[in-house]
């Protein structure tokens, strides 16, 4: 299986950088040029296949809007700056579809849509129009009660109906289970989100590439007590390597060294399972 031409029999790693100095991890915002480029070549020579730039938080606890033209300048600004430096695919992890249109103009070689191609209507036709692969989250509306795994593949199925129907290609995607954003009031998103990463491999029947973002997330906050992300490195491992275990084909991630030695070890031993 490959994606965006890399080839995907072993797990590989996305690193993540944030222009957005809203984003919910201060560790992963970049403002300046050196820092942006330093940043990003250090995550490829540590392992990163891919490289993820957003430009406008998503995170669902926190106050993020800003005007579409502040995300388009920010994404340009990253995009253009790293596009000769950097080697691997870039995505853009946007929702909005003149944003994945701008940013791919900059060098944007993959859209990142956390809404699954619900979220502007636009967003499938820049796909097709510019022949770029895009991963697609799980989004919908979650209601109570219910049960998290058959609901992330509905919502999936829904948003591959969409890319089908307008003509984008199996090959040109990758699927992934939106950790942190789908948060009912029963159960506890934190339970959502282990539920769903237990049984990962249900994911599997769609025969696409699954991609998973648990990076310093929330849920992690929730099960350790830890309520500044900067401590959330250890929790990221250790579900870094359920996920894997699980079958998740690229991990993303803000810290691209340590989790490159914690896919390393979950793909070694899972090979030896009976
Ligand atoms: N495909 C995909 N994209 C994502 C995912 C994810 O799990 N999967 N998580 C995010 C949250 O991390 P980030 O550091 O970008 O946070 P922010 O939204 O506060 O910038 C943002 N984007
Ligand atoms: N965009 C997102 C950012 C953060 C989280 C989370 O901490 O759960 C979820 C989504």
């Amino acid at each position: 299986m490959k994606f965006a031409g890399v080839n995907l029999e072993e797990p590989k790693i996305m690193g993540v950088i944030n222009v957005s100095p809203e984003s919910f991890y201060k560790g992963s915002v970049k403002q300046s040029e050196d820092e942006l480029i330093r940043t990003a070549l250090k995550m490829v020579e540590d392992g990163a296949s891919f490289i993820d730039i957003g430009a406008k938080s998503t995170a669902p606890y926190l106050e993020t809007q800003i005007p579409v033209e502040e995300e388009i300048r920010r994404a340009v600004w990253a995009i253009s700056t790293l596009r000769d430096y950097v080697n691997v695919p870039i995505s853009i992890d946007t929702t909005n579809a003149k944003v994945a249109e701008e940013a791919i103009k900059a060098g944007a070689d993959i859209i990142n849509d956390v809404s699954g191609l619900k979220g502007d209507s636009e967003m499938v036709k820049v796909a097709k129009e510019y022949g770029v692969p895009v991963i697609i989250c799980a989004h919908g509306e979650v209601r109570d009660f219910m049960e998290p795994v058959h609901t992330v593949i509905s919502f999936l199925q829904e948003s591959l109906q969409i890319a089908y129907k307008n003509g984008i290609e199996k090959e040109k995607i990758a699927i992934d289970p939106a950790i942190g954003f789908l948060r009912p009031s029963y159960p506890p998103w934190y339970e959502w989100d282990s539920k769903v990463i237990a049984n990962l491999n249900m994911l599997k029947m769609f025969g696409l590439p699954i991609l998973v973002g648990v990076s310093r997330k929330s849920f992690i906050g929730a099960i350790t007590g830890r309520k500044d992300p900067g401590e959330r490195l250890p929790g990221s491992l250790a579900t870094t390597a359920i996920a894997v275990w699980n079958g998740a084909n690229i991990i993303r991630t803000h810290d691209v060294k340590e989790t490159f030695d914690a896919v390393r070890l979950a793909w070694f031993i899972k090979r030896f399972r009976a």
